[in-house]
């Protein structure tokens, strides 16, 4: 039973009501129809070249829990894959449910996993700001993966360990040589691509996405402590579990996902 002081899974305001930008056409996140993916065998194996010495802090921003990077130099990059320019890592953060029936933002032939991480990245060959690039149609591109609940994933729990730490909304931690590589899985190259949008506001249509076709595994107990997070900051009177803090998957209007892999 939740205690009197914690509402558990209260939908967050923000995902009671997907919102629908209007005239959206290239919202996230969508459905991965897997037979109605195109091979195209132009698309190049991902270049992923992360240095944990870039990473900086971790912090609460009342819809996920963030791990940012110093993106002022090219020290953190994905290029490659659907990619034309270079792009630099700013931040990962996850999305999850309040049980492991459900989680991801992307689902894929309409399977659901417990957990999606995000690695934003922003295109600093034509633009200088991530503020600059978050509003362009070329913009950002971002990593998803999915998370499968099995066994303990050693090089997530320097992170999960952080989180009792900043479990209110606008809490910030010092965060230090964390490699997001770790969370890759072992092959990169099986992905899906899509052009798409931010999943949460401002939702503009400025991400290409590059799911990945691997997941990775945690452990039950790992994403436990996710759920021990809050949207709400400390001084609010009624504490709201950080859960589902996922969007519901959105139209393709007649967009084609291409995919890396036959
Ligand atoms: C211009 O005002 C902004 C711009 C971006 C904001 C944001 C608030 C939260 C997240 N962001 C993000 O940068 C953001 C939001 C969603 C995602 S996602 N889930 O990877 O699509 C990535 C990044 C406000
Ligand atoms: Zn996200």
């Amino acid at each position: 039973a939740c205690s009197s002081k914690f509402v558990l899974s209260q939908m967050h305001p923000m995902w009671q009501e997907p919102l629908a930008v209007p005239g959206g056409d290239r919202q996230s996140p969508i459905d991965i129809a897997v037979r109605k993916s195109v091979f195209d065998s132009k698309l190049k194996p991902l270049i992923t070249d992360y240095d944990p010495k870039t990473c900086q802090q971790i912090w609460n921003n009342g819809y996920s829990f963030l791990v940012e990077y110093d993106d002022t130099t090219d020290k953190s990059t994905l290029k490659g894959g659907p990619l034309e320019d270079k792009f630099r890592l700013c931040q990962f953060h996850f999305h999850w449910g309040e049980c492991n029936s459900w989680g991801s933002e992307h689902t894929v032939d309409r399977k659901l996993f417990p957990a999606e991480l995000h690695l934003v990245h922003w295109n600093a060959d034509k633009y200088s700001l991530f503020e600059e690039a978050v509003v362009e149609d070329n913009g950002l591109a971002v990593l998803g993966v999915f998370l499968k609940i099995g066994k303990r994933h050693e090089g997530l729990q320097k992170l999960v360990d952080a989180l009792p730490t900043i479990r209110h909304k606008g809490s910030v931690v010092e965060f230090t040589k964390f490699d997001p590589a770790c969370l890759l899985p072992p092959n990169i190259d099986n992905y899906w691509t899509y052009h798409g949008s931010l999943t949460t506001p401002p939702l503009t249509e400025s991400v290409t996405w590059i799911v990945m076709k691997q997941h990775i595994e945690v452990s039950h107990d790992q994403l436990a402590v996710f759920r021990s997070l809050l949207f709400t900051a400390a001084e609010e009177e009624v504490q709201k579990s950080m859960v589902n803090n996922f969007r519901e998957t959105q139209p393709l209007r007649g967009r084609t996902v291409r995919s890396s892999f036959t």
